[in-house]
């Protein structure tokens, strides 16, 4: 091995000191990986809705000072004991969920959720609880689902890191860490989409248009996208929407009339990507009786409940939720970025914005403004 003891490295992070403040630019110390840890020196970065749903939450005390960021591409910089399959120079995504390949869940082919590295929003590394970070004043700095990419070095758990294709162009690989693989796997891998099925999608930010974008590929022949920002119809129509719906603009019926009467009956497949219940429940509405599915990916700011009529669930509608859209990362990732390179999938028109580093709260205004679908981030301007 080539990295016998990897030494701190000091370097720029980008901190939020407290909930819904600017990130700070600050030098800090990355501690050497542990077992079972790789250190990576960050490409670029991108900004997904989840980032800012914990980067808001007030009421989630005690994970400040943090560093986020979960959409990243990388080159692994050292690697810990035990780490096998990764050297240093490595092209690598990390990805916010884990594959161990070993438990129960990894082996089978109907889960995604890994039960050894478990998912869940800690503070530390997954294994030990612990930080690799330190601000100049020696104190730790909270990590973000394992990733925290809004640093020029980071250490990620072994199962949390898939190498990838060095052809790949370091933005079209962040964008397969988190929301392209989200939106298309939801579409490919969760739903299976069928040729000539029927298709809403509410909240066409990058993981609604991502779900767009498989089911293009996977040939629906209606793809209905629901969106308040009205910017987002012209914009819909590059990702494969064939109908546009402003809930705004409706007078007296509601979306899911709407949706019902285009699809005469309902959607086969009604994804929602925003992170609101009450939406959640109008997809459900506007899902098709007999095998109508609804596939929840937005993440719920504070878990809300979800509100459905219990009698139409007996009329053969069906509701799922998914992290990763279903994607397995180690097995699926390169099979997207496969399908990008033979130019089947379609990923450049996602990034719409890019800012060197120091301007990283520029990408979260371009975010919050619905400006921007994908910012890149780029860690060296
Ligand atoms: N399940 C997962 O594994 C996973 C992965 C990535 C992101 N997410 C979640 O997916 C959601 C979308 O993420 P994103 O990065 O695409 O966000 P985004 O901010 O880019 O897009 C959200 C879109 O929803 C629209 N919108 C907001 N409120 C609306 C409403 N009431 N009705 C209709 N449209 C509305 C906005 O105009 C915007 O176009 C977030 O909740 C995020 O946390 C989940
Ligand atoms: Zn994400
Ligand atoms: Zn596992």
């Amino acid at each position: 091995m080539e990295d016998k003891c990897p030494e701190p490295i000091r370097c720029k992070a980008a901190v939020c000191r407290a909930a819904g403040e600017p990130l700070t630019l600050e030098e800090i110390v990355v501690d050497p990986p542990k077992a079972y840890e790789l250190r990576i020196k960050i490409v670029c970065t991108s900004l997904c809705h989840s980032d800012v749903t914990f980067w808001r939450m007030k009421d989630f005390p005690g994970v400040f000072p943090r560093i986020f960021g979960h959409e990243a591409f990388g080159v692994v910089e050292s690697v810990g004991e035990h780490v096998e399959g990764f050297a240093a120079g490595d092209s690598v995504v990390p990805t916010f969920l884990s594959q161990c390949s070993e438990c129960t869940d990894c082996k089978s082919s109907r889960s995604n959720v890994c039960s050894k590295n478990r998912f869940a929003v800690r503070a530390g590394m997954p294994r030990d609880g612990t930080s690799r970070f330190r601000d100049a004043d020696g104190n730790p700095l909270h990590h973000f689902l394992g990733v925290s990419s809004f640093s020029e070095y980071t250490v990620v758990d072994v199962t949390q890191v898939v190498k990838v294709d060095p052809a790949l162009p370091p933005p079209t690989a962040c964008l397969l860490s988190c929301g392209a693989s989200t939106g298309v796997g939801a579409a490919w891998k969760l739903a299976k989409v069928e040729p000539g099925s029927s298709v809403a999608i509410f909240g066409l930010g990058a993981v609604g248009l991502a779900v767009a974008e498989g089911a293009r590929i996977c040939g629906a022949s209606k793809i209905i996208g629901v969106d308040l920002n009205p910017e987002k119809d012209e914009l819909g129509k590059k990702f494969g929407v064939t109908h546009f719906i402003n809930p705004k603009e409706l007078g007296e019926k509601t979306v899911s009339q709407v949706i019902v009467e285009m699809t005469d009956g309902g959607a086969d497949y009604c994804f929602e990507c925003i992170g609101l219940a009450a939406v959640m429940s109008d997809a459900f509405q506007s899902s098709r009786e007999g095998w109508g599915k609804t596939i929840i990916l937005g993440v719920e700011m504070h878990g809300a409940p979800l509100s459905i009529p219990s009698r139409e669930i007996l009329h053969g509608k069906s509701v799922m939720g998914s992290l990763f859209g279903g994607v397995k990362p180690k097995q699926d990732i390169p099979i997207l970025a496969e399908k990008y390179l033979n130019k089947e999938l379609e990923l450049d028109k996602f990034i719409t914005h890019e800012v060197a580093f120091k301007d990283i709260n520029t990408a979260f205004d371009l975010l919050l403004q619905g400006k921007s679908l994908r910012c890149t981030i780029w860690m060296d301007k």
